[in-house]
């Protein structure tokens, strides 16, 4: 079990991250979800043992990971990083970048565990292929199957289908999370991708400037969503006065996300005009004005500018 428990990281005079701690079991996977500069790279490299922590601990299992300034070589090998820039050698080929990770002492059982590792990571065509002549995602997806080639206990992944089209992405990342089950390896994903996220992980901690804004289970983090900032992360979303939508007199304010808004034939509160319909293949996100706010809802129409319409709430997240 990997246990992190940060009081206080800096650099240099502005604190990065401060009070983060966490638990992860083996074949679990946590998510790191925070918005660019939050310190998600830098909690990757502290547990991974690039950066010294003065103010905290890192355990895996009994043993205390010491970091830089105590261990010779940094980095620990049960576990592995694939960071943004991904450490692969550009005059060699597939092959021989996965094969300088195996023992080299038997020939064909290596050959089958690259054959094994190019399947999960779909790069079988391109076994044979020079690292320097592939593109920024089929690097990518060399440096993931470089880093599970030792099967570690702990893989940390910063932002790891960054350069991979949608159209790939979504298969690749349910064969690497189930790969990474079936394994019990247990992983942190540094990401911004809320789907991948919500999908994928056991646990999601959600940092703002360095610190704990949200921390559960996907679901648990989604049912919660209580600001703009946290919202942000699932799309538009709407900070509205919860009196709108009920007859108590309180000053709270609600997210509300464009999905469970309806158009209403009722007299609601809620009286918007349209500014714009964008559309979303099955559905429209409309954009509209209320007093000087914007609004977003779905419809399954596009809406002329201009429209006047009453909203109310449809559905529950
Ligand atoms: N080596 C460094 N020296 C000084 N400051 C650094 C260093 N590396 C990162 N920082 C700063 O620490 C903060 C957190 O950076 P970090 O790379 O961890 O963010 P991130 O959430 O991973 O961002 P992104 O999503 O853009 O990769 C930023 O303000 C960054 O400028």
């Amino acid at each position: 079990m990997l246990k992190v428990e940060i009081n206080s990281f800096s650099y240099s005079e502005k604190t990065i991250l401060k009070d983060i701690d966490f638990t992860l079991k083996p074949g679990e996977h946590l998510s790191i979800l925070g918005e660019s500069g939050c310190g998600k790279s830098t909690l990757l490299h502290l547990v991974y043992g690039l950066l010294h922590l003065e103010l905290g601990s890192i355990y895996f299992n009994d043993k205390k990971l010491l970091g830089p300034t105590k261990t010779l070589i940094p980095g620990e090998s049960f576990m592995k990083l694939v960071a943004q820039e991904f450490n692969i050698m550009p005059f060699t080929t597939v092959t021989e970048n996965l094969g300088s990770h195996l023992s080299g002492l038997e020939e064909e059982k290596d050959a089958q565990r690259i054959d094994e590792l190019l399947e999960v990571v779909e790069m079988e065509a391109f076994k044979n292929t020079l690292v320097k002549n592939l593109s920024g995602g089929q690097k990518q997806r060399v440096a993931l199957a470089k880093a599970l080639a030792n099967t570690p206990e702990i893989l940390l992944l910063d932002e790891p289908f960054s350069n991979i089209d949608t159209f790939r992405k979504n298969k690749l990342q349910r064969k690497i999370f189930s790969y990474l089950k079936e394994n019990n390896i247990s992983c942190i994903t540094a990401t911004h991708d809320s789907d991948e996220a919500l999908a994928f992980s056991d646990h999601i901690l959600m940092l703002k400037n360095g610190t704990k804004e949200l921390f559960g289970t996907p679901e648990f983090i989604y049912k919660n969503v209580s600001t703009e900032y946290q919202a942000g992360f699932f799309g538009e979303a709407n900070l509205l006065p919860n009196n709108l939508f009920s007859t108590e007199n309180s000053s709270e304010e609600i997210i509300v996300f464009p999905h469970q808004l309806k158009i209403s034939e009722e007299k609601t509160q809620l009286k918007v005009s349209v500014k714009k319909s964008y559309f979303k293949g099955n559905h429209y996100l409309i954009e509209s004005d209320f007093k000087d706010k914007t609004i977003f809802f779905n419809n399954q129409f596009p809406l002329k500018k201009g429209t006047i319409c009453r909203l109310k709430i449809s559905e529950m997240i």
